[in-house]
C-alpha cells in the first residue's frame, strides 16, 4: 500500500519548467531514494511532496499520519539549546508536556547526544552534532514518514556514514517510510529499499531499482558492486555519478 503517491506532478519557476510528468510511489515501511544530478529538481520535488510548495500540475496523495523533514542545513534556532530546539518540535506537534522528558531522553539515545550536548547552543556544536540535533528534532515527534533532503551532503565521509547508520537504525526500529533525496548513489543504495532516478531535466522518473538484500546485510563490497552494476547495465542510471559537480566547479 502506498503512503505517498505522486501522479503526473509538474512544476515551473518563473515560467521555466523544472518538473514534468513525475509519477512516484512510496509504500508503507519503504525508504525510496531519489537520485539525480545537481539541479535536476530533486529538492523541488521533495518540497512539493511534503506540501511546502504547491505543484503546478498533477496530484499528490499522502496516506501517512505525520511527516518530518531533515534538510542539509540543520537550521537550528541559534538562541536555543539543543534540547530546546528538539523540545520545540514536540510543542509544535502538540505532544503533552508530561511526555516530553521521556521522548527527549529516548531520542537523545537514538542519535547519541550526551546530556552535556543537550545544554549546548548551536554555535557550540560541530556540524555533525548539529545534524544529530536536527535528526532528533525530526524523530522526536514519532513521524511515520520522513523527507530527507540531501541531509548529509555537506558532511565528511566518516560522519556521513555515522548519520546514515542513525537513519538506518531509526527506520528499522519503527514503522517508518521515507523519501531520501541524494545525488550520491552509494548513499542511496545504503539507506533505501528502492532507488528511483529523476531525469536530468526533471522530465519524469527514468526508472527505479529495488534492492532486495536487507539493509542490515549490505556490506561495502556489495554496495560497490551494486552501484557499478546499475551504472554499467541500467540505462536509467547512466548519468548518475558519485561526484557532485558543485564540488568540482
Ligand atoms: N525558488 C526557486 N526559484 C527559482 N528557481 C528555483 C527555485 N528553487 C529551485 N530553482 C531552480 O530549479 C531547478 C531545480 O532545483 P532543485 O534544487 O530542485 O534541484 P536539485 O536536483 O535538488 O539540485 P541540488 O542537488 O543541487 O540541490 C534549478 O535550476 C534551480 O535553480
Amino acid at each position: 500500500m502506498s503512503v505517498l503517491s505522486l501522479d503526473k506532478v509538474g512544476h515551473a519557476f518563473f515560467g521555466r519548467t523544472i518538473l514534468d510528468g513525475i509519477d512516484l510511489q512510496v509504500n508503507a515501511c519503504e525508504i525510496v531514494a531519489l537520485v539525480g544530478p545537481s539541479g535536476c529538481g530533486k529538492s523541488t520535488l521533495a518540497h512539493i511532496a511534503a506540501g511546502l510548495i504547491e505543484a503546478r500540475a498533477g496530484r499528490i496523495h499522502r496516506g501517512y499520519a505525520r511527516h518530518a523533514m531533515i534538510f542539509q542545513d540543520p537550521a537550528l534556532m541559534p538562541w536555543a539549546t539543543a534540547e530546546a530546539n528538539i523540545r520545540f518540535a514536540l510543542k509544535m506537534a502538540g505532544v503533552p508536556r508530561r511526555l516530553h522528558r521521556d521522548r527527549l531522553r529516548r531520542v537523545a539515545g537514538q542519535v547519541a547526544l550526551q546530556p552535556d550536548d543537550m545544554v549546548k547552543y548551536p554555535s557550540e556544536l560541530s556540524g555533525g552534532m548539529k545534524q544529530r540535533v536536527s535528526i532528533a528534532r525530526a524523530l522526536v515527534t514519532a513521524p511515520d514518514f520522513i523527507f530527507f533532503d540531501e541531509p548529509f551532503t555537506a558532511l565528511d565521509v566518516a560522519l556521513k556514514r555515522r548519520m546514515q547508520d542513525i537513519v538506518i537504525a531509526a527506520c528499522a526500529s519503527g514503522d517508518l517510510s521515507g523519501l531520501f533525496i541524494t545525488h550520491d548513489l552509494m548513499e542511496a543504495a545504503r539507506v533505501a529499499h528502492r532507488v528511483a532516478v529523476l531525469d536530468t531535466r526533471g522530465n519524469g522518473i527514468l526508472g527505479d531499482r529495488e534492492l532486495v538484500l536487507p539493509i542490515s546485510d549490505r556490506s561495502d563490497r556489495w554496495l560497490h558492486d551494486w552501484t557499478q552494476d546499475v551504472r554499467r547495465n541500467d540505462p536509467a542510471f547512466l548519468h548518475i555519478h558519485d561526484v557532485d559537480e558543485r564540488q568540482i566547479a
